[in-house]
């Protein structure tokens, strides 16, 4: 992957309040964690299931890749895997820590292989390879996944799941994703998506855990049938709707035609 982003420190001075300390300790209880994505104005993330959509120009996806730079461990959803064939590295020139990947695959639908780029990314000394956080127990891994992911220097990690969906997925409770993260040693997390990822984290119960939120809003919509950021209806005591989550200590920044949203989860 020979692309090289540059990212003006001016422009990282923007971001600098919303981002974790740049001296990360080794052990912590919980790790920094940054909500971060692209959205349209109809606040789609791709045009449809599955399909790999360009929402970031230039400029904010360099400054996405910045924030690869600064946190120690970037997560994503097995649908995103499948769908997107992601290297989450960071690919800002010169960039000296790479984030490691965790992809969030209860039921280990990713049969890792050596072509996917996060994998080849990995083997050129580009990037780090993925841990996996899974409800399949050790036991029954299938084998041909452990072994490339371990020659690779990534890992399988069983997580119990906390509860189920209506169509009987398996869903983990993020005290424990961050729990298993903590005890990686890794100290500073960015959540990239998909939809399901973020729905899950902007559930109320978990706002505590969400340190900042970073969204780059690109100029356009991209019509029904999208993949869509949209949280769990919330209610008052009486059951009368209110909003789902609000951001304060807000900062818009433009990138080229983005704008970039950096704020913090109001807590509940
Ligand atoms: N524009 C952007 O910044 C981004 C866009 N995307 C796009 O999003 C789309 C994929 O999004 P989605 O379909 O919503 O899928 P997703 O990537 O959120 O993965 C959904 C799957 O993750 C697992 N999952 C989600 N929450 C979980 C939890 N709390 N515990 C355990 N497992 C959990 C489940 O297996 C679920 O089926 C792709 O088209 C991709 O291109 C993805 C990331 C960023
Ligand atoms: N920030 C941002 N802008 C977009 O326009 C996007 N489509 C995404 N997608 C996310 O980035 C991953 C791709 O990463 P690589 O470039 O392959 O390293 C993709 O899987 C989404 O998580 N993000």
């Amino acid at each position: 992957m020979s692309e090289a982003l540059e990212f003006a420190p001016s422009s990282a001075a923007l971001l600098e309040p919303y981002l974790p300390p740049a001296s990360s300790q080794s052990t912590v209880s919980k790790p920094f964690v940054t909500l971060t994505f692209a959205t349209s104005l109809d606040s789609s993330l791709s045009l449809a299931p599955g399909v790999r959509t360009r929402l970031s120009g230039p400029r904010s996806k360099a400054m996405t890749h910045y924030l690869r730079s600064r946190h120690s461990a970037i997560l994503i959803g097995i649908n995103t895997m499948l769908a997107d064939d992601p290297g989450l590295n960071c690919r800002i020139s010169g960039a000296s820590s790479q984030p490691r990947p965790i992809i969030i695959d209860p039921h280990l639908r990713w049969t890792p292989k050596r072509s996917d780029k996060v994998l080849q990314i990995s083997r050129d000394g580009q990037g780090l390879a993925p841990i996996v956080l899974t409800a399949v127990q050790a036991g029954k891994w299938p084998e041909n996944s452990v072994s490339v992911l371990t020659e690779h220097g990534g890992k399988l990690i069983h997580v119990e799941p906390k509860k189920a969906t209506s169509s009987g997925g398996s869903r983990f409770d993020w005290h424990d994703i961050l729990a298993v993260l903590s005890q990686e040693g890794l100290s500073s997390l960015m959540v990239e998506g998909g939809a399901q990822i973020i729905n899950s984290l902007l559930d109320s119960q978990y706002h505590s855990l969400v340190d900042s939120v970073i969204v780059t809003i690109a100029p356009t919509w991209l019509g029904e049938g999208g993949v869509v950021v949209s949280p769990a209806r919330a209610h008052d005591e009486q059951g009368v709707p209110i909003p789902a989550a609000r951001l304060s200590d807000v900062k818009w920044h433009p990138f080229g035609e983005d704008v970039v949203l950096c704020g913090r989860l109001d807590k509940k």
